[in-house]
Formats: structure tokens, C-alpha cells, sequence
């Protein structure tokens, strides 16, 4: 066991209450996290102490605003947060952990293949790429990956009509979306909000953006796309 490792604490008694009969998959992963996670510099060794409140609750309990049965793309997945720890309370969700480093996705994998989490497939790519090469879904996850007017250029093309982007933020999530206003819109978002999740579990609670899209998510770059696909169609037709 590496030093970081010996500094992860036992879990508080709301990860019993989250994580039900997938508690010891979650104490696995704090595990896996605290050890390769160091070792392969994943994780910082100082948040070892603080593994369970700040990074498994603090991303389980996103579970409270994932509609069921839904499909899921965690963006920019890194060690697998929040991806993981919903996955570990939400079976019923089919979640893909999208990552574009290599280093990651190879650990990503493992903890899938070890916790045996079948719902769970893991992609290496970055998301502004993947238009086209994975299926549209319902939610679209990501804490820590870029400001929210990037994450959402990123984010909201991935969706399906009517879909939601759920984006774990910190104190500076109304901000975020203040200035994110224009981009948004220009997506096609047609609702935003910032949502408080964790109440009785997480201290200070988790803070979500949450951005839906109407009929047309992409928005304007979409419509822009599909016209200029519409006049090449038309020019070959005529020739
Ligand atoms: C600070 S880490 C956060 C990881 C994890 N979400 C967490 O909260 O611990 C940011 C992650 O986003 C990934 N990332 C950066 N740009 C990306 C992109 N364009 N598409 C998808 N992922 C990206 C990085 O490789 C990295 O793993």
C-alpha cells in the first residue's frame, strides 16, 4: 500500500445509505482511486483524506436529477467522477465515460471491468470530436472539465432532442451561466437553472447546472451544418 493510500479514511455512514448494496463496489473504488489513482497521477495524494465527502458523494448524489433509465455520456470522465459514482447507485442508467487520454481511459476501464459494471462503456475521445461517433443521449455529465459556455459547445451537441446537460459546478455557477447566457442560446438551450443536490448526505451541498435543449440541440451550428450539408447535396445534383 502506498503512503497516500494509508491516508484514506473509513467510510462515513452516508455512503452506507447512498451506495446501498453497492457499498462495497464504492469502498473498491475509493480504494483503486487512492492507490493506482496516486500512483498513475490521477488523483492528487491530498485528496485521498478527502475522497468520500468531496468526490464519491459529492457526485453520487447528482443521482437526484438523472431522470430513470436514461442514457448518460460523462464528459471529460478523468478517474471516472462523476461517471463512476453514479453508475454505483444508478444501474438502471446506461453511461458512457468519455475521456480523451489514454492514461485515463486504460484505468477507467479496469475500474469498470473490476466492479463489473455492465451498463458502463468507456470511450477515448474529446467530446468536440465525437459528433456522429456515439449516439445521442439524454444527459450529458461533467464536473471540473472546462468554463460552462466551452463545456456546453462541447456538451450540448452530444445530446438528443429535448435532452439536459447536468454540470457539477462550484460557487461560481451563477456566474458561469450569466455569462454564458449567449452561447447558450446560440446551442439551442431553451432552460437553464442551478440546482442544490446531497441535502443529509453532502456538506455544503452540490451545486448543478443544469442547461436543456429543445427540439434542436447544437443550436444554430447545427442549422448551419445541415444547410451548407443541403446546398453541396443540391450543387452535386445539378453537375
Ligand atoms: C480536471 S479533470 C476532471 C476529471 C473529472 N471529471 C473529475 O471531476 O475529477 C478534466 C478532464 O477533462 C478531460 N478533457 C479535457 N478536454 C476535454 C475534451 N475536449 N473532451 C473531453 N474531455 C476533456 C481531461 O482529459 C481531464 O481528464
Amino acid at each position: 500500500m502506498t503512503e497516500a493510500a494509508a491516508e484514506l479514511p473509513q467510510a462515513p455512514e452516508e455512503a452506507r445509505a447512498v451506495f446501498g448494496e453497492y457499498f462495497p463496489e464504492a469502498v473498491r473504488y475509493a480504494e483503486l482511486l487512492a492507490d493506482a489513482g496516486v500512483k498513475r497521477g490521477l488523483i492528487g495524494p491530498r485528496e485521498v483524506p478527502r475522497l468520500w465527502e468531496r468526490h464519491l458523494l459529492n457526485c453520487a448524489v447528482l443521482s437526484e436529477v438523472v431522470p430513470e433509465g436514461v442514457t448518460v455520456c460523462d464528459v471529460g470522465s478523468g478517474a471516472g467522477l462523476p461517471g463512476i459514482p453514479l453508475a454505483l447507485v444508478r444501474p438502471d442508467l446506461k453511461i458512457t465515460l468519455l475521456e480523451p487520454l489514454l492514461r485515463r481511459t486504460n484505468f477507467l476501464q479496469e475500474v469498470v471491468e473490476l466492479l463489473g459494471l455492465d451498463h458502463v462503456t468507456v470511450v477515448r475521445g474529446r467530446a468536440e470530436e465525437m459528433l456522429g461517433k456515439v449516439q445521442p443521449v439524454h444527459v450529458v455529465t461533467a464536473r471540473a472539465v472546462a468554463p460552462l459556455d466551452r463545456l456546453a459547445g462541447w456538451g450540448v451537441p452530444l445530446l438528443r432532442p429535448y435532452g439536459e446537460m447536468l454540470a457539477l459546478k462550484g460557487d461560481t455557477a451563477e456566474e458561469e451561466l450569466l455569462g454564458a447566457r449567449s452561447a447558450l442560446s446560440k446551442l439551442g438551450v431553451v432552460n437553464t437553472s442551478v440546482l442544490h443536490v446531497g441535502e443529509g448526505i453532502v456538506d455544503p451541498l452540490s451545486t448543478v447546472v443544469r442547461v436543456e435543449v429543445g427540439e434542436s440541440p447544437g443550436g444554430v451550428r447545427f442549422a448551419a451544418k445541415r444547410a451548407k450539408a443541403a446546398r453541396t447535396s443540391r450543387t452535386r445534383r445539378r453537375r
